[in-house]
């Protein structure tokens, strides 16, 4: 039996896995991570850091978020409490599909996982009080390559479950897509 099943999503870099549990009369056991079904799908990384993202109430939003390069990075993300909608946007300059969204539904009980290429700003959501978000990610944290899109830029039209969200002083004062320069980008 495979722990993980890996899909590809519809912005390409984009992966949807889907965590297979073994139930017993106990409960259930599954892998988080299989470095070996990673490799196979040429998805494992150098994973550097671990976070644990607690959002006290349903209606935050953080995001959208990136770093430049050459600290661009992949993310693995899971939710261990309540559910958020993820939110991720292609940064890619060279991408045919640059400037566009998707987003994938991830609670503490759907056995969903996402894999983001760099290149896509990141965002999420939360639906519901007391979130814990964890991710990986295969770059240090780099103050200075801080990267980040205006939640609610109006080019994009995200549908984002609310209109007033909790949300950072940061976040507040970043800038919609067509304001940061390509040549950063790139
Ligand atoms: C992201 C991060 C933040 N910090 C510090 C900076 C700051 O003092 C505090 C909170 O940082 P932020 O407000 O940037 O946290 P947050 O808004 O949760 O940022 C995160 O948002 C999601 C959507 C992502 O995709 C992540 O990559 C990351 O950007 O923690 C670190 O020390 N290491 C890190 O890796």
């Amino acid at each position: 039996m495979s722990f993980m099943i890996i899909k590809p999503g519809r912005l390409q870099g984009i992966y949807d896995i889907t965590l297979t549990p073994n139930n017993d009369h106990r409960g259930y056991f599954t892998r988080m991570y299989d470095q070996n079904i990673m490799m196979a799908h040429g998805l494992h990384r150098n994973w550097l850091q671990e976070n644990r993202s607690f959002s006290r109430q349903k209606g935050t939003i953080r995001g959208l978020h990136f770093q430049f390069k050459p600290h661009a990075e992949t993310k693995l993300i899971w939710v261990s409490k309540g559910a958020i909608l993820d939110v991720f946007v292609d940064v890619r300059t060279d991408s045919p599909t640059f400037g566009s969204y998707d987003s994938k539904l991830l609670t503490e009980d759907n056995f969903a996982m996402l894999y983001i290429s760099p290149g896509f700003a990141h965002g999420f959501c939360t639906l519901s009080d007391n979130c814990e978000v964890v991710y990986k990610v295969d770059h240090m944290y780099s103050p200075d390559h801080e990267g980040g899109i205006l939640w609610n830029d109006p080019a994009l039209n995200i549908p984002w479950p609310v209109q007033e969200p909790i949300i950072s002083a940061k976040d507040q004062k970043l800038l919609p897509l067509d304001k940061l320069t390509k040549e950063r980008l790139r």
